[in-house]
C-alpha cells in the first residue's frame, strides 16, 4: 500500500525528531503546570517545589471517574440530534454524517451535575483530584492513540490523511495516520475534539469555584470572570458545533497522539490552569478593572465569532443577504475568497479575537505571576504556527489567488504588526 505522502514530502513539527520530543514534553508540560499551580510560589519557569511521587499519581478512584466522564460523553453523543450534518467532500467524493447535539451534551451534563450536587456528590473535592485524572488521562491518550496507530494499518488509501503516513512510526502515531477514524456512525475526532476535554475543562472550573467558595465563603471576582468567560467560549464552540467541520482538525489533520492528547488531556488539565491558579493564590480585582477586563473579552469575543460566522456563512452559501454585498476573488478551484469585511482586515482575524480573549482570561489573576499567562504565551505560538501551515496548504490549494489575497491583505494575525 503505498503511502498518499511520498518520503519527499515535507515533514511537519520537526519530523521525527521533533515528534519524540513533544510527545514527552508535552505530557511534561501539562504535569509542571498543575504542579506549579498548587505551589505557593507558582514558577512557570524552573523546576516545581517538589516531584510527586507514583503514589499522589495513580489512584484507582480516579481512573473509575475518568472512565465514568468518557462514558458518559460517548452516551450523550449517542442521543438522537437535532440534525445531522455533512462533512467536506472526501478524497472518494463521499461525504461523512456527523451528529449535531454538543450543546445538548453540556445542558444534559449541566443538569445531571446538578443533581448530583444536590444529593450530595462532592464537587469541591475534585481540584484534590486533578493530578490523578490528569494522569489517567495521559495514559488513555497514549493507548488510543495507539489503537489509532493500528487502526489505520488496516484503512483504505483514501481513509488516510495527507500528513502522518511518512512511513516513520514515531512521526506517524504522533501525527495521526487516519483522516476521520470511526466505528460505524461513531466519530472518534470529532468526538473527542468537542466534548469531553472542553466540557470536562468547564467542569474542573466549576469545582475550582465550588472549592473556592467552600474555603473562603464564596468565590472571587476574579474566578467568576475567568468561569465565565470560559464557559462562554466553550458553550459557543458547542452551540456553533457544525463549524468545526471546516477547521483543519477535522479536514486535514489525521488522529493521533497530537490530537487525541490535545482534546482529552490538555485541554481540560491546562486550559483551567487560571482557575487553578486562583484557587491557591487569591487576587483583589476591583468593579472598575473587571468591567475594563469584560470589555477586553466583550471585544475579542465579538471578532471571533464574527470571523468565523462570517466564513462559514460564505463557506455554505455564499449567496447568503449577509455576506453576499463581500468582496472576493475567484480561485481555479471554483471556491472564492473573501477579501472584505472581517477577512479584509488580516487574513487570520479569527485567530486575532481569539488572543484577544486569552488576554482577558489571564488578566483577572494580576500581574505578579507569570504562570496564568501561559496560555496566552502558548496559544500565540500554536496560532502563528498554525497560521504558517494554514499559509502553505492555502498556497497549494489556490496558488495564484492566494498570492493576489496576501498582496490585497497583507498582514496575518495583527493589522500594521503581524
Ligand atoms: N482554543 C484553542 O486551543 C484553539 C482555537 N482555535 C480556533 O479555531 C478556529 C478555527 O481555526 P482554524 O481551523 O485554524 O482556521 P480557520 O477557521 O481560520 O480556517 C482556515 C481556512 O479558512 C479558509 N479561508 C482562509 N482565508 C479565507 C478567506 N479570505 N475567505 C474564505 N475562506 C478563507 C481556508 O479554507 P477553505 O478555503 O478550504 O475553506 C483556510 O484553510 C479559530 O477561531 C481559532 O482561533 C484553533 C486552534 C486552537
Ligand atoms: C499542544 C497540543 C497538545 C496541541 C494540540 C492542539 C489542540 C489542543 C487544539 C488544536 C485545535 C483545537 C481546537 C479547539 C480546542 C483546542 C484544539 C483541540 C477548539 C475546539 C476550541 C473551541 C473553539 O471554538 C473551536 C471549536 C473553534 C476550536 C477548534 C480547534
Amino acid at each position: 500500500m503505498a503511502p498518499p505522502q511520498g518520503p519527499r514530502a515535507p515533514l511537519e513539527f520537526g519530523g521525527p525528531l521533533g515528534a519524540a520530543a513533544l510527545l514527552l514534553l508535552l505530557p511534561a508540560t501539562m504535569f509542571h503546570l498543575l504542579l506549579a499551580a498548587r505551589s505557593g510560589p507558582a514558577r512557570l519557569l524552573g523546576p516545581p517545589a517538589s516531584l510527586p511521587g507514583l503514589e499522589a499519581l495513580w489512584s484507582p478512584r480516579a481512573l473509575l471517574l475518568w472512565l465514568a466522564w468518557l462514558g458518559l460523553q460517548a452516551a450523550l453523543y449517542l442521543l438522537p440530534a437535532r440534525k445531522v450534518a455533512e462533512g467536506q467532500e472526501l478524497k472518494d467524493k463521499s461525504r461523512l454524517r456527523y451528529p449535531i447535539n454538543g450543546f445538548q451534551a453540556l445542558v444534559l451534563t449541566a443538569l445531571l451535575v446538578g443533581l448530583g450536587v444536590s444529593a450530595g456528590l462532592p464537587l469541591g473535592a475534585l481540584p484534590e483530584m486533578l493530578l490523578p485524572l490528569a494522569f489517567v488521562a495521559t495514559l488513555t491518550a497514549f493507548i488510543f492513540s495507539l489503537f489509532l496507530y493500528m487502526k489505520a494499518q488496516v484503512a483504505p488509501v483514501s481513509a488516510l490523511a495527507p500528513g502522518g503516513n511518512s512511513g516513520n512510526p514515531i512521526y506517524d502515531f504522533f501525527l495521526g495516520r487516519e483522516l476521520n477514524p470511526r466505528i460505524c456512525f461513531f466519530d472518534f475526532k470529532y468526538f473527542c475534539e468537542l466534548r469531553p476535554g472542553l466540557i470536562g475543562w468547564v467542569l474542573i472550573n466549576l469545582a475550582l469555584l465550588v472549592k473556592e467558595a467552600e474555603l473562603r465563603g464564596s468565590p472571587s471576582l476574579a474566578m467568576w470572570l475567568v468561569n465565565g468567560f470560559q464557559l462562554l467560549y466553550v458553550g459557543d464552540a458547542l452551540w456553533h458545533e457544525e463549524a468545526v467541520l471546516t477547521t483543519m482538525d477535522i479536514t486535514h489533520d489525521g488522529f493521533g497522539f497530537m490530537l487525541a492528547f490535545g482534546d482529552i488531556a490538555w485541554v481540560p488539565f491546562t486550559y483551567s490552569l487560571q482557575a487553578q491558579f486562583l484557587l491557591r493564590h487569591p487576587q483583589p480585582l476591583g468593579l472598575p478593572m473587571a468591567s475594563a477586563i469584560c470589555l477586553i473579552n466583550a471585544i475579542g469575543y465579538y471578532i471571533f465569532r464574527g470571523a468565523n460566522s462570517q466564513k462559514n456563512t460564505f463557506r455554505k452559501n455564499p449567496s447568503d443577504p449577509r455576506v453576499a454585498g463581500l468582496e472576493t476573488i475567484s480561485t481555479a478551484t471554483g471556491r472564492k475568497l473573501l477579501v472584505s469585511g472581517w477577512w479584509g482586515m488580516v487574513r487570520h482575524p479569527n485567530y486575532l479575537g481569539d488572543l484577544i480573549m486569552a488576554l482577558a482570561w489571564s488578566l483577572p489573576c494580576g500581574v505578579s505571576h507569570l504562570l496564568p499567562y501561559f496560555y496566552l504565551l502558548y496559544f500565540t505560538a500554536l496560532l502563528v504556527h498554525r497560521e504558517a501551515r494554514d499559509e502553505r496548504q492555502c498556497l497549494q490549494k489556490y496558488g495564484l489567488a492566494w498570492q493576489e489575497y496576501c498582496r490585497r491583505v497583507p498582514y496575518r494575525i495583527m493589522p500594521y504588526i503581524y
